[in-house]
């Protein structure tokens, strides 16, 4: 139910949030086909892999919790061996005193049974303790570094991001992957020294235990696929619900929101968009409540069946009194044992499913990483040639770039132009090797980008893109990106200099020092113009054979775009620099043009040529000056 209205009253009520509905095979939830059997044989491979993961991080963490179990185990079965003899003692003939002294070792037994049991159980929580965390950053640091390393194309493919937020959850479910393996081996140890017991007290006594154990843990793994199931279907509005959540209370766009009156609707979408995801998990209840009642049913039939036959066993005399009191005990800790190993094995299957969804998306994106070549391009370049080069982006009808070449050589300052959506921001990462043409070639020095290392190539790459970040990180690291060229500040002061903002950061609380997140404890907050010059000094600082810069300046006051392309135009000499930019009086530091337009180049030339060449060019020129 939607509670919050949307604002105006007058006004007709806003759509509810778009459903994202999957297609293809990312719409096939892959538990669809999966019966309860082919649902338990994961659980050897889960624990396989738990194991591999976990001796991977901390090989003393895991040979500990090994040891706890079998001490566990050791302790239960010496419980229950002694428990047995202390009963056969106290229950026999003779004098209380002379039975409570016989039975008295046995007694003790139990009691360094159940301690040695306390203390491997408290070992066990510490060793898990102590791999967990381990674990957890392990699996989130090869997310991330999954994600950064992909082919820039793979962000764009459906159903990308979706698998990403369903890997997170994965990440997160890492959490309890060992305590649910280390309490599933735990039970399992203890519940054969039960088992062995209980069977030698009557071997009808152990399938019937079975049969009463067995329902909870068939409902407990049915449970956790309606679960998985309902969060399968929520993974999209999940993933809208975090981007917009970040978006609509992320600092650097609360103007937006308040002076555009938007809270009223975002907190409306936010909470119709929570309504449909609560929704979802509502329809499921009925059937996890069937699910449980009715195991619960099968287990509680079971288990008196079981106290009827040992009753009825002893009644008959066909176990003695003692030994019927033993197997009270042993039926007791079995069924425990029992209990925590299937609620145990249905929590790792539980985990199991989502840490799938973090495996396969590994897997996608171990796929999508750059398999280009080995091919290093030169130090100095001095040419780099776009030849034929088409690329369409995934699910577009048409080429964002269509059949373009191009030659730069060093020395040489290139401006693109053209109008929204020509092709430019597309030009410069098909020049800088981040997308690869779909037709046709882009040769660095005669090397094709398609066979070239990338790490080679970006190395030799400086870009302001269009949407630059504003790291949260000192203005030291936002100008260096955290690759020193040196160990003094000089080469930072330069490209701040180079930029005009020495005198802002020498302003700033601690200069270079100074944390660039003002929602961050001691941080500062740079303008709009004063984070572009920022962007700018970082790509200067850079100080590599090509430099692009898209729209470099949009933010920025005269004087500093005076000072940018001062500076583009000094530092010109040595380097190929590209400027995309919408304001055609500065395309006149360049040494040609280049008009873009429906993802091709339509004219070039210098400035003055293209001015009164009656083209585009001039036509965009006449548009900006009729004001
Ligand atoms: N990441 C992307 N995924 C899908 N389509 C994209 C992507 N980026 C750009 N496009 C599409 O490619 C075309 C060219 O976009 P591009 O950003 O290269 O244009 P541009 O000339 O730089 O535009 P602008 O002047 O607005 O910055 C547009 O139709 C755009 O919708």
């Amino acid at each position: 139910m939607t509670r919050t209205a949307p604002p105006e009253p007058d006004t007709p009520p806003p759509p509810p949030p778009a459903t994202i509905t999957f297609e293809g095979k990312y719409g096939e939830n892959p538990l669809a086909g999966a019966g309860f059997g082919a649902m338990c044989r994961r659980l050897p491979a889960v624990l396989a892999h738990t194991a591999r993961m976990a001796w991977a991080v901390d090989r003393t963490g895991v040979l500990l919790l090994l040891l706890c179990q079998l001490l566990t185990g050791g302790a239960a079965a010496l419980v229950l061996a002694s428990t047995a003899e202390a009963m056969r003692h106290l229950l026999g003939a003779g004098p209380v005193t002379e039975r409570l002294h016989a039975s008295l070792p046995a007694l003790l037994a139990v009691t360094a049974g159940a301690a040695a049991g306390r203390i491997s159980g408290a070992l066990a929580s510490y060793a898990d303790g102590r791999i967990t965390p381990l674990l957890i950053t392990e699996a989130d640091v090869a997310l991330v570094g999954a994600v950064c390393r992909v082919e820039s194309a793979a962000y764009g493919e459906d159903g990308f991001s979706d698998r990403q937020e369903a890997a997170e959850v994965g990440v997160t479910r890492t959490r309890t992957m060992v305590q649910d393996a280390q309490r599933f081996l735990a039970a399992l140890i203890r519940m054969a020294a039960a088992a062995g017991v209980v069977t030698t007290l009557h071997p009808t006594m152990l399938p019937l235990l079975l049969l009463a154990v067995l329902p909870a843990g068939a409902g407990a793994v049915l449970s956790a696929r309606v679960d998985y199931e309902t969060h399968y279907l929520n993974v999209g509005d999940r993933n809208v619900r975090s981007m917009m959540r970040w978006w609509a209370t992320y600092s650097r766009y609360g103007d937006e929101v308040r002076a555009n009156g938007m809270t009223g609707y975002l907190l409306y979408w936010y909470r119709a968009l929570s309504d449909r995801i609560d929704r979802r998990t509502l329809t499921a209840a009925p059937r996890m409540l069937r699910i449980t009642l009715t195991t619960a049913a099968l287990g509680g039939l079971f288990l008196c069946l079981t106290w009827a036959v040992l009753a009825w066993l002893a009644v008959t005399g066909r176990v003695a009194l003692p030994v019927a009191a033993t197997a009270v005990v042993a039926v007791q800790t079995a069924l425990a044992a029992l209990s925590q190993f299937v609620q145990n094995g249905a929590a790792m299957f539980h985990t199991s499913l989502y840490l799938a969804d973090m495996r396969s998306f590994l897997g996608l994106a171990a796929e999508r990483a750059p398999r280009r070549g080995t091919a290093a391009v030169p130090e100095r370049v001095d040419e780099i040639r776009l030849d034929e080069a088409v690329y369409r982006y995934p699910g577009k009808d048409r080429p964002a770039v269509d059949g373009v070449s191009l030659t730069l050589r060093r020395g040489e300052i290139l401006a693109v132009v053209g109008e929204n959506g020509s092709g430019k921001s597309t030009l410069t990462r098909l020049l800088t090797g981040i997308l690869l043409p779909d037709k046709g070639r882009v040769l660095w020095d005669g090397t094709d980008l398609a066979g070239a290392d990338p790490d080679s190539v970006w190395r030799r790459t400086a870009l302001v893109p269009q949407n630059f970040a504003c790291w949260p990180l000192r203005v030291r690291e936002n100008v260096t990106l955290g690759q020193p060229r040196t160990y003094d500040d000089d080469a930072v002061w330069e490209a701040v200099d180079a930029v005009g903002m020495r005198e802002p950061v020498e302003r700033l609380p601690q200069g270079l020092d100074t944390l660039l997140a003002k929602e961050l404890w001691g941080g500062a907050e740079l303008s709009g113009g004063q984070w572009q010059r920022l962007a700018c000094a970082r790509a200067l600082y850079r100080d590599t054979p090509l430099v692009i810069l898209d729209e470099p300046t949009s933010q920025m006051d005269p004087r500093g775009e005076h000072q940018i392309f001062e500076r583009i135009r000094r530092g010109a000499a040595g380097r190929m620099t590209i400027v995309v930019t919408h304001q055609l009086e500065n395309t006149r530091c360049a040494d040609r043009v280049v008009v873009m337009e429906h993802g091709r180049i339509v004219e070039q030339g210098t400035y003055e040529e293209l001015a009164h060449a009656g083209g585009l060019f001039a036509d965009l020129v006449r548009l900006a000056g009729d004001r």
